[in-house]
């Protein structure tokens, strides 16, 4: 695990020290928009490159939530023809994330290199900063155009619709306001709230991150009993940003990062709601639960030490939901 330094390797943990014992997520440098940034997207500062077949690569860890984010996305939209995909050993060790193909990676067919961290510095070859997935890559310019997965969501929504045909939305204009909120909620406390109870090295920033994720997991619980999706009546990208967290939570966040009030399977709301979301069409299959645990056990080895992945818990994803009871309406199409 590390960062790159003036496009340097430097092999060192999160500096948490720094901040009084708490995780401090760096945001994602690499900004630029495939489409219109109109479309739900960018904040406008970076540079706008049009969609077209082959021209962009995605970079993922299949163990990583925020990759797993787009890897659903592109499977949804309809996106595996036009976008190839290529993932990294579950291991991120002193090198940080690699392609070796003995270790489970697939490889890297675009650019053949050994090391995430290299499609960093062929961007930049000053790059600071911390080396993460996923990345969306574009072959015409050799450069990253983006490593923030909130932002790859908005793109593959949208900007490729007119090359698939593709209509599904998953932000619609008019649930904006309510998937925002949401975001915001689940992203501070949630996504990022298991991190920072699982990073912490001062047991008050723990406890006080831990009991907050548990707050923030009783509020969308309370949300899931009225309705079947945090949107409504819609599955949008707030579901999907949810999902990520909660298919993990049980085999590794309430073990490995302490986050263990409750399982995700005590919630009568969340436990059908991932069950829910697990079953349809093409998500099973962007889910790898030995990439998760393997990545997670093994590879911080500040937090476990012998690297010992555990055997359990058993979970099963394809039993039986509830949530039929809530009306739904599937996904909006584009008007
Ligand atoms: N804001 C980024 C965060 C991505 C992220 O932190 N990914 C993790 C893997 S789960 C990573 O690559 N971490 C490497 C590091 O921090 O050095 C996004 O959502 O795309």
């Amino acid at each position: 695990m590390g960062l790159l330094v003036n496009g340097e390797w430097v092999d060192q943990w999160y500096d948490t020290k720094k901040h009084g014992g708490e995780f401090v997520r760096e945001s994602a440098q690499l900004r630029d928009w495939v489409g219109h940034q109109a479309n739900g997207g960018g904040d406008g500062g970076g540079e706008s490159y049009p969609a077209e077949k082959d021209r962009y690569h995605l970079y993922v860890s299949l163990a990583c939530p925020w990759a797993h984010r787009t890897l659903i996305m592109r499977k949804l939209k309809g996106l595996e023809e036009l976008i190839g995909v290529s993932h990294v050993s579950p291991l991120m060790l002193d090198s940080g994330w690699t392609y070796d193909q003995s270790e489970d990676a697939s490889g890297d067919p675009v650019n053949h290199v050994d090391y995430h961290y290299q499609l960093y510095t062929m961007t930049d070859p000053a790059y600071t900063g911390r080396v993460t997935v996923p990345v969306l890559w574009d072959k015409q310019r050799s450069a990253i155009i983006n490593n923030e997965s909130a932002d790859l969501l908005r793109m593959f929504n949208r900007s490729f619709d007119q090359l698939t045909g593709n209509d599904l939305d998953f932000y619609p204009e008019d649930l904006r306001s309510v998937i925002d909120e949401v975001n915001d909620d689940v992203y501070e406390h949630i996504n990022n709230g298991v991190y920072k109870s699982g990073f912490a090295t001062e047991q008050g920033v723990y406890e006080k991150h831990v009991h907050a994720l548990f707050e923030a997991l009783e509020r969308v619980e309370k949300r899931l009993g009225e309705h079947r999706y945090l949107a409504g009546e819609w599955l949008t990208e707030a579901d999907i940003r949810l999902f990520t967290t909660l298919i993990r939570f049980d085999a590794v966040y309430y073990g490995h990062f302490k986050c263990n009030l409750k399982r995700i399977e005590e919630f009568p709301n969340l436990a059908n709601y991932v069950r829910e979301l697990y079953q349809w069409p093409g998500i099973a299959e962007t889910v790898n639960m030995d990439h998760i645990k393997r990545h997670y056990y093994y590879s911080h080895d500040t937090i476990n030490p012998t690297r010992i992945v555990p055997a359990g818990p058993l979970l099963d994803f394809n039993q039986p939901h509830d949530r039929d009871r809530l009306p739904g309406q599937g996904v909006r199409r584009h008007v």
